[in-house]
């Protein structure tokens, strides 16, 4: 049976979030099992966990230790970087600077963006990127433990987007060309939250991520991060020690004509104590043309949308926010305001 067909069957009612194990991807019989689970994960909840996904402990917890050195420094230092003075918004985001959500009262995490970079900076002579990352002098080795988990990310990345082919019937290599292979990613503090719960005081707000799809390492032992299933339940994704989390975004779920999901989520921290998180944003190329995907297209399910640039989408995306009167954006979103 076609994508097509199978997806009026998924009805996003799901109270857990599956985790799968793709540590055994060598054989192409291997990642057809693992594709099969995907799909089902993204047409019915649009999040998934992977474990065994290759990112070394090590390189996890040096840049978790990185985060929260440079999160400490005063904010005098920290606003030296801010992301409105530099280019594409790299650098520093202070407290509610964003309000994704705009019936919120602003988001109550701070961040710091950056993008590709090659690890050894002399390595950069003759390719530098075209928008350079800004970073601190302090903490030492801010940089490499960033860009150390950057690069095993991508690694996840390049991993993850060849299953979502084989998921959607489409030849392996078929997003190779298609994705970005430069993509933003940020680290995220949320300081804890006390007092009388309110809705409209999220660390972030209610919110779709705009790109293809999303890997998040999030701190474990912290609950924060909810997911909302199509009875308009808030499901927690818990932390699971030794995962990340995936989630479709806009663009991929449009591209597959809705039949993979992009689940709206929030976070919020009330541990009483600091959570951290790194979202990475895996985005298409600029001139990608995104039109539905054959497997997702069948008589009874026409294509919803037209055809159009994944560049165009985001822009169109982003001024739509804007019309909103949001003042900025996620990471996501940001990722794009600059491709
Ligand atoms: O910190 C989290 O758990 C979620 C972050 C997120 O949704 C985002 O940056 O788009
Ligand atoms: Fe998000």
């Amino acid at each position: 049976m076609s994508l097509a067909q199978t997806a009026p069957s998924a009805s996003g009612a799901f109270d857990s979030i599956p985790i799968i194990d793709i540590g055994h991807a060598s054989t192409l019989e291997e990642r057809a099992a693992l594709a099969r689970q995907i799909r089902d994960a993204c047409m019915n909840v649009g999040f998934f966990y992977i474990k065994n996904h290759g990112v070394p402990e090590e390189t996890i917890d040096k840049a978790l230790s990185a985060m929260k050195a440079f999160f400490s420094l005063p904010t005098e230092a920290k606003m030296k970087l801010h992301h409105r003075q530099g280019a594409h918004y790299r650098g520093y985001e202070p407290l509610l600077d964003s309000n994704i959500n705009p019936t919120n009262k602003g988001d109550l995490y701070e961040s710091f963006m950056i993008g590709w970079e090659k690890l050894v900076p002399e390595e950069n002579v003759g390719d530098t990127p075209a928008v350079a990352n800004r970073w601190p002098s302090e903490p030492a080795g801010f940089r490499e433990a960033f860009l150390d988990y950057y690069h095993a990310t991508l690694g996840v990345a390049k991993v993850l987007h060849r299953l979502f082919a084989l998921a959607l019937d489409l030849p392996e290599t078929y997003f190779d060309d298609k994705l970005r292979h430069n993509p933003m990613m940020r680290g995220l503090h949320y300081p804890p939250q006390t007092g009388p719960e309110d809705e409209r005081i999220m660390g972030i707000g209610a919110h779709s991520d705009f790109q293809c799809f999303t890997i998040l390492w999030q701190e474990p032992g912290i609950q924060a991060l909810q997911i909302l299933n199509s009875e308009k339940q808030w499901i927690n994704a818990t932390p699971v020690p030794g995962t990340l989390v995936i989630n479709i975004a806009d663009l991929l779920s449009r591209w597959t004509n809705d039949v993979f999901r992009s689940t709206v989520h929030r976070a919020i921290n009330r541990s009483g104590v600091s959570r951290y998180s790194i979202p990475m944003f895996i985005g298409a190329n600029s001139d990608v043309v995104v039109e539905p995907i054959p497997s997702c297209v069948s008589p009874e399910r026409p294509a919803k949308y037209e055809t159009i640039k994944a560049g165009d989408y985001v822009r169109k995306r982003i001024q739509e926010m804007y019309q909103q009167g949001v003042a900025t954006s996620n990471g996501a979103t940001r990722q794009n305001d600059k491709q």
